[in-house]
């Protein structure tokens, strides 16, 4: 049984059909690329993935159980983690403080009025090993919105791991960043990947970075599956290549 299973599932907006009858099956332990000219209908995916858009027709499994109408955070429960195009940290607070809010999340202390001595040793505990894994170390007390994008990043990474999910979805983990936090981004996903026995479905613009990263990849175009297969096949796929150049020309 797959551990993500996507069936018949679109999405209209309107007159618009952002998402076309997708169909999609990731196997634990895999790290799915997605991919898609702009307007593809990639982030519309992830939101149903993630539970943000409820789709207009089609099932999404996790486990082989139906999740399809399950709030965002009822996927958490269930072991679903993701991130977002645009960072979702708070700047303001140091990457200890962050760190804090998914662990007690997680350990389900949040909002608890009062913590027990061995509570908080166990929430410190765990703070300061996402913090090693993460490579976030020399930063603990900075804060976030003092950091270079890469850090940020990595910080906003290990809030979702701190879910102790086993599917994460990433959505473009490196956009906006120069080619040395690129390398470093994608050095830190398939450390996670390999360490932390993670599925993970990525989206991403760099084709480095999918190429390098992915298991097997999941072309859309124009919100439908055009191809799926492993990287090399991918690259070499004519229709893949016609929807790129064809968008680019
Ligand atoms: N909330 C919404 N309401 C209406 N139309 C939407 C909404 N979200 C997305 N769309 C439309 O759905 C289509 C797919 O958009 P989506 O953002 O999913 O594509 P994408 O592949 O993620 O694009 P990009 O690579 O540019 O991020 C686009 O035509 C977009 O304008």
């Amino acid at each position: 049984m797959s551990l993500l299973e996507v069936r018949h599932v679109s999405q209209h907006f309107g007159s618009l059909v952002a998402v076309d009858d997708v169909s999609m099956a990731v196997e634990a332990g895999e790290l799915r690329g997605l991919i898609g000219p702009n307007g593809a209908g990639k982030t519309t995916f992830f939101n149903l993935i993630s539970g943000f858009f409820k789709p207009t027709a089609g099932h999404i499994l996790l486990d082989g159980r139906d999740i399809t109408r399950l709030a965002p955070h009822e996927r958490v429960a269930r072991g679903m983690a993701r991130t977002f195009q645009i960072t979702e940290i708070f700047p303001e607070l140091s990457v200890r403080e962050n760190l804090r809010i998914p662990v007690e999340l997680a350990q389900g202390l949040r909002m608890q009025p009062w913590l027990t001595r061995a509570a908080d040793v166990r929430i410190k505990e765990r703070i300061d090993e996402l913090m090693q894994l993460g490579g976030l170390g020399a930063h603990a007390n900075r804060l976030v919105g003092e950091l270079s994008h890469g850090d940020q990043r990595a910080t906003e990474i290990m809030m979702a791991l701190a879910l102790k999910p086993r599917l994460l979805l990433l959505d473009e983990p490196t956009a906006g960043m120069g080619s040395h936090e690129t390398y470093s981004t994608s050095v830190l996903i398939r450390k996670l990947h390999r360490s932390q026995n993670l599925t993970i479905v990525l989206v991403e613009h760099d084709m480095r970075v999918i190429f390098n990263l992915a298991d097997r990849i999941t072309v859309l175009a124009e919100g439908a599956v055009l191809d799926e297969g492993a990287p090399d096949e991918i690259a070499a796929s004519e229709r893949v290549q016609e929807a790129y150049l064809g968008k680019a020309a």
